[in-house]
């Protein structure tokens, strides 16, 4: 009997969570530039989607915020004197720095890392590759506190296996698993690892978007592919339409989604669909006839659809062989194409057999849905005992977490907020304080 499962490792949102239009191409950051935003409404949002996982039965686990306003980075860049000094002049020089290093972008933790569960490597151990998240500085600062808490997380290392994020140039973009999906028939088994990328960074010839930046690049899939020990032949590459990317579709995780023997792909999601379709079954195997490619048409919903509701930023959830629920965001139910195609596709024969909705309006307004918010790490019984399990979420954790929150968590931040030393002051109290919750042991530069 196989008794691996997939366990979603969520970000917890972090205390200056505000809106600073920071990333170019990611529609709903641009539009909600400048508006007020609720740090503790968007944790407690997080909150209830992490819990109700739990209840379902699912395996769900936490990854802590990092440290902002990140004083580090701006000494780095420059400043000096007291951390109240550096804020103060950052505030007055460099505004848009210091929205940059006060970001919670690290909520999304679907851009943490790039994960291979040990059915698919040949060391038999899980293996972890923070995202380098190059293309936009506020993110470029996240990978090494990531890799921290992931380490903080997933200890032991005969079973986890834990690298460095790849060299932080262009060349190797890498948003970690927003562009990544494994199918598979168990968890255990061994699986497909389907990269999906936006441009070839060698290849001055290859297809790329005109408008809005690839922020993945082939070479940077092939690069964690050869650390983490995948076998060629169960790793398949495809290149994201131009356009989409253009449209505003900043990670392929905006339009596919997938699990187990289910790919959930929008018409328009892929610049080959065909090859995409040829290579997944090719890789699938003998019982190709088990894998369902739900294709959406343009049609039924269209690019803009997928976007402004998020759609296919969902969760794909398996509650049994072939019985799946999807998790989406309030704005599908709001939107009339998604929501009436939502409804035929469970009253049909795919294996998405319900619709679960969530509020998650504060991740949203950033451009993060429900898929954004979770690190999927496939795990086998074994591997999830070695799991640090003060992470795992369930009732003490629930309470506990929301307490934190409102102990510590401001209701209304702007912008000109993030120059406030006592903000500061608040952010690394409360993050000391999660450390011992979370047992993490110190990963945050201020407790060393
Ligand atoms: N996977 C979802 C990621 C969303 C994230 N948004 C942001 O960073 C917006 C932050 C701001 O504009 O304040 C991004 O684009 O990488």
């Amino acid at each position: 009997m196989n008794t691996a499962t997939e366990a979603n490792f969520d970000g917890l949102v972090g205390p200056t969570h505000n809106y600073s239009g920071l990333s170019f191409g990611n529609v709903a950051s641009l539009n909600n530039s400048a508006r007020p935003s609720n740090p503790k409404a968007a944790a407690k949002q997080g909150l209830v989607k992490m819990k109700a996982l739990a209840d379902m039965g699912f395996v769900q686990g936490v990854l802590a915020p990092h440290e902002r306003p990140h004083i580090p980075t701006l000494r780095r860049l420059g400043f000096s004197g007291s951390d109240a000094n550096i804020l103060e002049q950052a505030a007055k020089h460099a505004p848009k720095l210091l929205a940059a290093v006060s970001s919670a972008s690290c909520m999304w933790t679907a851009n943490a890392a790039t994960v291979s569960p040990s059915g698919d490597t040949s060391d038999r151990r899980v293996h972890f590759t923070p995202a380098n998240l190059v293309n936009k500085f506020h993110r470029s600062i996240e990978h090494e506190t990531t890799g921290a808490i992931l380490r903080a997380t997933f200890r032991d290392e005969q079973y986890f296996a834990h690298h460095p994020a790849l060299p932080s140039v262009d060349h190797f973009g890498d948003e970690g698993a927003a562009n990544h999906t494994r199918f598979c028939h168990g968890y255990g088994e061994q699986g497909i690892e389907f990269f999906v990328y936006g441009m070839e960074a060698f290849n001055n010839n290859a297809a790329k978007p005109a408008k809005f930046p690839a922020r993945h690049t082939l070479e940077a899939s092939q690069a964690v592919a050869r650390r983490h020990g995948l076998s060629a032949n169960q790793v398949v590459y495809a290149q994201q339409n131009p356009d989409v990317i253009d449209a505003g579709v900043f990670h392929n995780d905006v339009i596919a989604v997938g699990n187990r023997n289910a790919h959930f792909y929008h018409q328009e999601a892929f610049l080959d669909t065909t090859k995409m379709k040829q290579d997944l079954l090719k890789a699938w195997g003998d019982r190709a006839s088990q894998l369902h490619l739900i294709e959406v048409p343009s049609h039924a919903v269209s690019v803009q659809d997928c976007i402004q509701s998020y759609l296919f930023n969902s969760q794909l959830l398996s509650r049994g062989d072939d019985d799946m629920v999807l998790v989406v965001p309030g704005e599908c139910e709001n939107n009339p194409a998604v929501w009436a195609y939502l409804n035929s596709l469970v009253a049909g024969q795919s294996p998405i057999n319900e619709i679960k909705v969530f509020d998650l309006k504060q991740s949203m307004s950033n451009g993060g849905g429900p898929a954004c918010l979770r690190l999927r790490v496939a795990l086998t019984q074994t591997e999830q005992a070695a799991i640090n399990p003060s992470t795992i979420m369930n009732n003490t954790l629930f309470e506990r977490l929301n307490i934190w929150v409102d102990k510590h968590y401001r209701d209304e931040l702007h912008e000109q907020d993030l120059a406030d030393p006592q903000l500061l002051i608040e952010s690394r109290t409360a993050l000391d304080e999660l450390t011992k919750i979370l047992d993490l042991g110190h990963v945050y530069e201020f407790q060393t």
